[in-house]
């Protein structure tokens, strides 16, 4: 990979979904930056960057398996210049007990020899504070928002001290909104306090824009963090303001048009999506897929291509597996929460992988899971940011992908007004 100057900002992303959303917020402060699938090889054409978010599919895979490739990402971010490395999680810490946050900072912190990790999934600007180490979701705690019902890591905890302790070998400590209000000396002081302790990583309260600030300040002295795109806004404003970046204006546009049919997935169940889907059957043709079969090999993917391939040369279509939390429980238990999860996103790669064949090179794809199968049967390498459709959720244009110029959208689940799709394909020329 052509990467001229040393990266003042690397980062690993645990989907796909998640680095874009950092990839869009980095942009939006100022740095220069590029979404890569992997550890990228060698011959991938990127321009010059100030930061590269390193995409993995590692957010609810086994822990060891995590870890190796969070290491591998590492070691590639750290020999292009990246002094500071961050692990970007889920903005609602999505994880099971058995993995992969405190799995993967453990190993990263031991690699880059860090005393005290900061850890907070904060991201005010799409509704996620934490308040004494508890995670709001909007008006509600983790435990009391649509995020009870995921179909692949149910959050049941709305405390994140007591959950990243279930998951790292090391203790785990708060620093309060009071000591981030009080300022980076504040901050400072508390995580020397917590190292003479040994706790070797903390939940960082953060309500505001401005405590991120403060967070980013004191986070950029440091090897190592853990968060959403929220410390990523704090880490990007921090390098700008102590003039380590030079900041770069994003551009509201995408570039040139690629034209060609467009086509919509949706593999999440969120609440957000759901709605979205509701709303774009009135704009688009909607063909909803019938997971059972999906499952049971009932050619259902032929039957989706078949009902897509003759509408594309009039307009956009969307194809969705998404259920509501009942229908996704009692589906789980015909058939298992992972193969249920698993056929279905292969069941979308298929989809999409044929969908590029008939022509199709703007496509929107709703999920995290999802995207990661889409993106990787499309074997795409890498991406650019283009405009933002949403918080956290701008238009990617493809680096060295096979089908050539391609426009994608990948939507976190939870993420996106109410007529997401509408809004996507608007800015996807
Ligand atoms: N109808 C369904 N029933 C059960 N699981 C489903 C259904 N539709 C999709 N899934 C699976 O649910 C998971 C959704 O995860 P993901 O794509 O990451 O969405 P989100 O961004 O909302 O977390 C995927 O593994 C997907 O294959
Ligand atoms: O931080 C966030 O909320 C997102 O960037 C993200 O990671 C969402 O995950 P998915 O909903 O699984 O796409």
């Amino acid at each position: 990979m052509t990467l001229a100057a040393k990266i003042s900002l690397g980062c690993i992303a645990d989907d796909y979904t998640g680095a874009s959303d950092l990839a869009n917020t980095l942009t939006r402060a100022g740095l220069r930056t590029v979404q890569t699938i992997g550890v990228p090889a060698d011959d991938l054409a990127l321009p010059e960057v100030d930061a590269v978010v390193v995409s993995l599919k590692s957010r609810s895979i086994e822990a060891g398996l995590a870890v190796s490739r969070s290491r591998a990402a590492e070691a590639w971010l750290r020999g292009r210049g990246a002094g500071h490395v961050l692990f970007k999680i889920c903005s609602t810490f999505d994880s099971t007990d058995a993995g992969n946050i405190g799995p993967v900072m453990d190993a990263l912190r031991a690699d880059s020899g860090e005393g005290a990790v900061l850890v907070t999934p904060a991201f005010p600007e799409t509704g996620r504070t934490v308040y004494q180490g508890n995670l709001f979701v909007g008006a509600v705690p983790l435990n009391e928002s649509p995020l009870k019902d995921h179909p692949l890591n149910p959050m049941h905890d709305s405390n994140l001290v007591r959950v990243l302790a279930r998951q790292s070998r090391t203790q785990i400590g708060l620093v309060d909104l009071a000591t981030v209000a009080r300022g980076v000396d504040a901050v400072r002081a508390r995580l020397a306090e917590l190292v003479t302790k040994g706790i070797g990583a903390a939940i960082i309260d953060a309500v505001f824009d401005r405590d991120l600030e403060t967070i980013g300040l004191v986070a950029a002295g440091h090897r190592l963090s853990v968060g959403a795109s929220g410390i990523g806004l704090g880490l990007a404003r921090a390098l700008v303001s102590t003039g380590k970046v030079k900041p770069a204006r994003a551009s509201s546009e995408t570039g040139t048009a690629v034209g060609g049919p467009a086509a919509c997935l949706a593999g999440s169940c969120s609440q957000a999506t759901l709605q979205q889907v509701a709303n774009a059957e009135r704009v688009m043709p909607v063909l909803h897929l019938d997971p059972d079969r999906i499952i049971t090999g009932g050619g259902e993917a032929q039957r989706a291509l078949e009902w897509a391939r003759p509408r594309l040369a009039e307009g956009p279509v969307l194809i969705a597996s998404s259920a509501m939390p009942d229908q996704v429980a009692a589906l789980q238990a015909r058939h298992g929460r992972d193969a249920a999860g698993h056929a279905i996103e292969q069941a979308m790669a298929d989809i999409a992988e044929n969908l590029v064949k008939s022509g199709v090179r703007r496509l929107v794809v709703a999920g995290g899971e999802t995207s990661g199968a889409v993106v990787d049967r499309l074997e795409i390498p890498g991406f650019l940011v283009g405009a933002e459709i949403a918080a956290g959720v701008p238009v990617l244009r493809a680096v060295g992908a096979q089908a050539g110029e391609m426009l994608l959208a990948l939507k976190s689940g939870n993420f996106g007004g109410a007529e997401f799709f509408a809004d996507a394909l608007g800015l996807m020329r």
